[in-house]
């Protein structure tokens, strides 16, 4: 889709196309489609993370909160969204052996009473080795510092998902 058509769409196809850049977090989509026309995909990109930043701490958190953990209860149930499940895939988190397995959901499990949040880190730019060291590592980090790394992380999701949509400027001029 080139940016043009994005700017063509009506809030509800708006909302129905980009409804999961941010896991299972619409709004975020559904409050920036008044700030169309997009320039091009970057400027799309920028408006989502300028709206996360303006949020308060609960807001941020809330977002944190509606992503799966990974490896977790919806990759075993097959509940996923169909993004996180070709994601998790990817980073080899649906093919854990029993013992790997056991070991994120004692990280995952861990860090979630520390912060109040789950584990998050882009599983296409990670392996499963590169996840269980973040998960580890991170752990160590202060709320503050930590809710930021997570948002970060949420931002490379979303621009991620958003590319899988919407054709980058360069390819819009071929
Ligand atoms: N918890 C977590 O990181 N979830 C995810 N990461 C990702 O890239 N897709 C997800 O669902």
């Amino acid at each position: 889709m080139d940016i043009s058509t994005v700017n063509s769409l009506s809030y509800e196809d708006f909302v129905d196309t980009f409804g999961n850049v941010v896991e299972r977090s619409p709004l975020i989509v559904a409050a920036i489609w008044p700030y169309r026309p997009f320039a091009n995909l970057s400027d799309l990109e920028a408006r989502i993370s300028e709206l996360i930043d303006s949020l308060p701490e609960s807001g941020k958190e809330g977002i944190l909160r509606c992503h799966p953990d990974l490896a977790g209860r919806d990759l075993q149930r097959g509940t996923l969204t169909r993004e996180s499940q070709e994601e998790q895939s990817q980073a080899g988190m649906a093919s854990l052996n029993p013992e790997e397995t056991t070991r994120m959901y004692r990280l995952n499990t861990e860090y979630k009473r520390r912060f109040g949040f789950p584990f998050i880190i882009c599983a296409k730019m990670n392996n499963k080795a590169a996840i269980l060291r973040q998960l580890t590592e991170r752990s160590g980090n202060s709320q503050t510092k930590e809710r930021a790394h997570a948002i970060d992380e949420v931002k490379k999701i979303c621009n991620l998902r958003l590319r899988n949509v919407v054709l980058p400027d360069i390819q819009n001029k071929l």
